[in-house]
């Protein structure tokens, strides 16, 4: 590429990335998901690593740290919040499959799980009580949102042993609250929210928890970062025990022990996943033992033990009706 076209894009990158946090900040209606805004993130973040004279002081990058571009607080994460890969197909899940099983020398048991369409939360306690929330945010900074979720009735505040625990899960909002919200916006002549997972982005992000509170946000936990005071060494552990902690979690999980089981589960839930009273965009494949996930160990970006699959586009269908067809 010519310099003149990449600091072309540089520039065009910065006025992007501007307009969709004023959306996703400001109007609680993003126009791109946050994984489209992390990539166009990271191909600004490229293109000023190669032109720093170029950098500008409106740049989203010279933003991390402070507060202009988000009313929170930052939160470090312990360990950073990663994205998952994806896959489209049954060759992607074999590849996988059959990559985890040649690096580690031996077959392993699956977790297959729903993925949940919300946004990612991570949530601490301290001696057993509730002290803090965050966004993934970057993946190593988020939004400190403490006051928000504590407003979700099924985050546990205290729990019955002085555990001190960060668990990760999903914020999602239930199909019915989002359409009760959506006839509340009509009704106050307000644009009704595109899909229940930006009204649950948006939601969580209202500086007023009163209003969070109305929301109705529900939370499926998935995962966890703690000692050996846990007794939990695998995904299926996880989803087994988490309920004793009064942890919430997605009842629908399987145990799969191969490329076709986890397809066989693939078909099975991308069937149900109509009926289901909440969104997913997939399934969720991760190695179940925690000492081979941590065998597998991960890339820059993503775990090299889990994969997400996708599910197709819907088309959805229009009903073309009144209209008068001139011939
Ligand atoms: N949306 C989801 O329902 C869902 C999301 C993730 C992740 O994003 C995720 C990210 C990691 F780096 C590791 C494990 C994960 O597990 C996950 N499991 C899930 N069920």
């Amino acid at each position: 590429m010519s310099e003149q076209h990449d600091l072309d894009r540089l520039n065009e990158l910065v006025a992007l990335l501007n307009q969709y946090a004023h959306e996703y900040y400001t109007l609680d209606q993003p126009s791109v998901t946050d994984s489209e805004y992390d990539a166009l993130y990271q191909e600004l973040v490229h293109l000023e690593a190669t032109y720093p004279e170029a950098i500008s002081p409106e740049s989203p990058t010279q933003r991390v740290g402070d507060t202009t571009d988000s009313a929170f607080e930052k939160v470090t994460h312990t360990t950073p919040m990663l994205s998952l890969s994806n896959g489209f197909n049954k060759e992607d899940i074999e590849r996988f499959t059959q990559n985890v099983e040649k690096e580690l020398g031996h077959d392993v048991d699956y977790v297959c799980e729903l993925k949940i369409d919300g946004l990612s939360v991570s949530i601490t306690y301290e001696d057993g009580k509730y002290v803090r929330a965050a966004t993934r945010g970057t993946g190593e900074i988020g939004e400190n949102i403490t006051k928000n979720v504590k407003t979700i009735d099924s985050v546990p505040k205290q729990l019955d042993e002085p555990l001190d625990i960060e668990v990760r899960g999903e914020i999602f909002m239930p199909k019915a609250s989002f359409a009760r919200l959506n006839a509340v916006r009509e009704e106050a002549g307000q644009p009704p929210f595109a899909n229940p997972r930006n009204a649950a982005a948006g939601s969580i992000r209202q500086l007023n928890p009163k209003v969070t509170a109305q929301r109705q946000l529900d939370v499926f936990l998935y995962s966890g970062v703690f000692g050996d005071d846990i007794p939990i060494h695998s995904q299926a552990d996880l989803f087994r025990k988490f309920p004793e902690y009064h942890f919430k979690v997605n009842p629908l999980f399987e145990v799969c022990h191969n490329s076709d089981e986890i397809w066989n589960y693939i078909e099975r839930m991308s069937e149900q996943r109509h009926d289901l009273d909440y969104e997913i965009d997939g399934i969720v494949i991760k190695v179940s033992d925690f000492t081979n996930q941590q065998a597998l160990g991960r890339t820059v970006k993503a775990p090299k033990w889990a994969i997400a699959y996708k599910f197709p586009a819907e088309e959805v269908e229009t009903t073309i009706h009144d209209i008068e067809w001139t011939v």
